[in-house]
């Protein structure tokens, strides 16, 4: 079976942009079309009279988005993420923010210096956007050489967002021209947060109000639609030209829908922002992702929180997936068939959009039992991961191969 996947990886280097095709060890060839949603229904019966593997080896991915914090949690996260993942893009939502490309370097140097011993992993440093932030900052961050992308955070949408942007076509638009100038992506948490649009719409209206409104008059302005949930997203994303709007995609918004939240009682570790969705919208997302399209790309949104903070009257949002995120991802994208797809989605389609080379190094994913700690301890307490205490089927190695 190994023959199978390593063909299928190879009829996926440089993809054609409109059609993609599925081989098999057999010479069966399926003409797929990215943007229909019946796609995958022939790729996924050919998938699954294949018999499955036991083993995976694919470029080694890359995560386009992941909170690693400071301090003795980044300390206790960092080699969740470097195990696995060769490149990082990293969040710049610390307290204080990382707001300007000097703060972006001294966090850069914190991470490289919290790092295991002998580890290759790049941190891709990120700025986050606030209303004042200038063109020159743009302008510094493209010469530094580390920062390689804007973060777009609605005021008071997610954890740390309180100094995020307030109106951005009426504060932000010099800065976003300058963006588009030095080819530097917006990356945006899509969500509104006027407190009378309802939790489970905030991404909807966001699309509607603010995102296509500036994908309109901007254009070419590179867009990271983050951590997507909903149908609505998708198809924005798909009526967006290809390299100009992608989504990433966190195992949690694949393989859970809302119902996850409350299962046999509250359940905090299952949330996050954007909250999960109904299953309608999770189908979708898995259905967009698994298609072959070159949209979508890997980002785990992995953000840990102390135990204390998610267990408590007014938990903290945010899921720790770094460490069972690739086994998540490979599960959901065996269970919709599409294991040949994976590659392209985890190493391929982000450093694609990014315009950064793929990474050369391989790892291998072993069908292989193992069960997902119950918590992970730091200096001062512990983080509960996505999947806790459970069994999952594809362990990935910890070290790369060449
Ligand atoms: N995803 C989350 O629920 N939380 C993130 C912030 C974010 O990306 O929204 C965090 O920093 O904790």
């Amino acid at each position: 079976m190994q023959a199978a996947i390593t063909d299928s990886i190879s009829a996926h280097s440089r993809p054609n942009p409109s059609v993609c095709f599925l081989r098999l060890s057999h010479p069966h060839r399926v003409r797929i079309h990215p943007t229909s949603h019946r796609r995958n229904t022939r790729a996924r019966a050919m998938a699954a009279s294949v018999p499955s593997p036991q083993q995976l080896t694919i470029t080694r991915p890359d995560d386009w988005h992941l909170h690693l914090r400071d301090g003795d949690v980044l300390a206790a996260v960092l080699p969740h993420s470097a195990r696995h993942f060769e490149r990082a893009i990293v969040m710049p939502n610390l307290k204080p923010p990382v707001t300007t490309t000097a703060r972006a370097v001294e966090y850069r140097e914190e991470i490289l210096r919290a790092l295991p011993p002998g580890s290759s992993f790049v941190p891709l440093m990120t700025l986050y956007l606030t209303d004042n932030t200038s063109p020159e900052e743009i302008k510094l961050a493209r010469k530094s050489g580390v920062v390689f992308a804007v973060k777009l955070y609605p005021a008071g949408a997610t954890t740390n967002s309180q100094d995020g942007v307030t109106d951005i076509m009426g504060k932000c638009l010099p800065v976003l021209e300058e963006m588009i100038r030095q080819e530097m992506p917006l990356l945006v948490h899509g969500e509104v947060t006027d407190p009378h649009v309802d939790t489970f719409d905030r991404e909807k209206v966001f699309i509607e109000t603010i995102l296509a409104p500036l994908v309109q008059k901007l254009p070419e302005l590179k867009i990271v639609m983050e951590h997507i949930t909903t149908m609505d997203a998708v198809n924005f994303v798909e009526s967006c030209k290809e390299g100009h709007v992608a989504a990433t995609v966190t195992p949690q918004h694949l393989l859970l829908n809302r119902n996850a939240l409350f299962q046999g009682g509250l359940q905090p570790h299952n949330y996050c922002l954007p909250v999960l969705k109904r299953e309608t919208h999770r189908q979708a997302i898995v259905s967009a992702v698994t298609s072959g399209s070159r949209q979508y790309f890997l980002g785990t949104d992995s953000a840990p929180h102390d135990k204390r903070m998610k267990e408590c009257s007014c938990g903290c949002a945010g899921i720790y997936s770094a460490p069972v995120a690739l086994s998540l991802y490979a599960k959901a994208f065996e269970q919709a068939g599409t294991l040949d797809k994976l590659e392209a989605f985890t190493s391929f389609n982000g450093p694609d959009f990014y315009g950064l080379p793929r990474n050369t190094s391989k790892i291998v994913l072993r069908r292989s039992a193992w069960k997902v700690p119950t918590t992970y301890t730091y200096g001062s307490g512990v983080i509960v991961p996505m999947s806790t205490g459970n069994t999952l089927e594809w362990l990935p190695s910890d070290h790369s191969e060449e």
